[in-house]
């Protein structure tokens, strides 16, 4: 019998992150650093890991490490051989999240894509029950599901009984499909290694790694209301399941839709909503204020501004060390 392994930490393993994931040289980078400053507004408490594929340049990670965030380097995953033609060509690159489940060091994660926005604190979803995968269903009316029966036949999941699944003809309802842009989970190593070998046997799909993730994790999958992950094409789809005011987090996956390169020509571009959120992506991106940097200094006098308030000298153990020069460790107070 194997030794069981603690994949957590000796500390109980109650360390919490938000992590996303940077590809490439592009201009995803900005998205990225985007999410970074949507998190601090949002007031979390909890950092962004960015798991970077090595061909992430130097200048990038400068940019993510001057935000605040956490950079960690990860090996590039790739599907078998296969001549699946993907939804998205560059979607090859997306196997690499699987990464992110060898993070043990954190007990519980949400993984955030990096053309998401955070725009109200969802701090909470940390204290979900263990045990399960969190995500928002997603919409098959999009043509980029064109080559799926439930398309084929005007089958969504957001409307089931607009159109019944013809169970005669094609057999059980395809189960719950979430959108993998955003999802609440917990690393494991088990895990992990598990995840790799199956998708050595596991064919590739249109979807690429939303697709291996939702067949892997059907079982624990656990739909959270669409304020949590919005996947902008229901705005046009299914406004009756959305409220746009409510919505905590925006996902800019609709096509032409990423803020930072964003030009309103494609299809649905034109619409209100869809430039009203373009336009809060770019003013959270533009707020210097929301810069590491900026932060450091307004958090630093707040501090001071209360030890003043209070008149309280700054506690013994940073003058002495500032004197002697070198940090040293306070004795805890001996237990007997
Ligand atoms: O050139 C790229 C393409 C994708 N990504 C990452 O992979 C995620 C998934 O791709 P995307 O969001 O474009 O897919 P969509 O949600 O639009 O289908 C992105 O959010 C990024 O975090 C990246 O870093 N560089
Ligand atoms: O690699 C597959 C990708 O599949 C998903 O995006 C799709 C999906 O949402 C479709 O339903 C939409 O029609 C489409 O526009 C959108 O791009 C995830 O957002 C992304 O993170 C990633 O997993
Ligand atoms: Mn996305």
């Amino acid at each position: 019998m194997a030794p069981v392994i603690n994949t957590k930490l000796s500390n109980g393993g109650k360390k919490r992150a938000y992590v996303t994931f940077l590809a490439g040289n592009g201009d995803y980078v900005k998205g990225v650093v985007g999410l970074a400053k949507g998190l601090k507004k949002a007031k979390s408490k909890y950092p962004l890991v960015v798991a970077v594929l090595p061909d992430v340049p130097v200048n990038h990670r400068r940019q993510l490490l001057e935000q605040g965030c956490l950079v960690n380097e990860i090996q590039p995953v790739c599907p078998p051989e296969n001549q699946t033609k993907f939804a998205m060509a560059y979607y090859v690159l997306n196997y690499s999240k699987l990464r992110i489940w060898k993070l043990v060091e954190y007990s519980k994660m949400i993984y955030l894509d990096g053309d998401i926005q955070v725009f109200q604190n969802i701090d909470h979803l940390f204290d979900l029950p263990d045990g399960n995968f969190y995500a928002v269903k997603d919409c098959f009316c999009e043509k980029t599901w064109s080559h799926t029966p439930q398309y084929k036949i005007g089958y969504c999941q957001q409307c089931p009984d607009k159109v019944t699944w013809p169970e005669p003809e094609l057999g059980p309802k395809p189960p719950l499909y979430f959108n993998a842009g955003m999802f609440v989970y917990e690393p494991s190593l088990p895990t992990y290694y598990n995840l790799l070998e199956t998708l050595n046997v596991v064919p590739p799909t249109p979807f690429a790694e939303q697709d291996f993730l939702n067949m892997y994790f059907k079982d624990i999958y656990k739909p959270i209301p669409p304020v949590y992950n919005l996947v902008l094409a229901m705005l046009w789809r299914h406004p009756e399941n959305i409220e746009l005011d409510k919505a905590k987090v925006v996902h800019y996956c609709a096509a032409g839709s990423k803020p930072w390169r964003f030009t309103g020509q494609e299809e649905n571009m034109e619409r209100q909503d869809i430039k009203m959120l373009v336009e809060k992506w770019w003013d959270i991106y533009n707020d210097e204020t929301l810069d590491y940097k900026n932060m450091n200094v307004r958090r630093k006098q707040e501090e001071e501004e209360v030890h003043r308030k209070q008149k309280t000298p700054l506690p013994q153990f940073y003058t002495d060390s500032s004197e002697a020069g070198v940090l040293h460790y306070a004795k805890a107070p001996s237990a007997a």
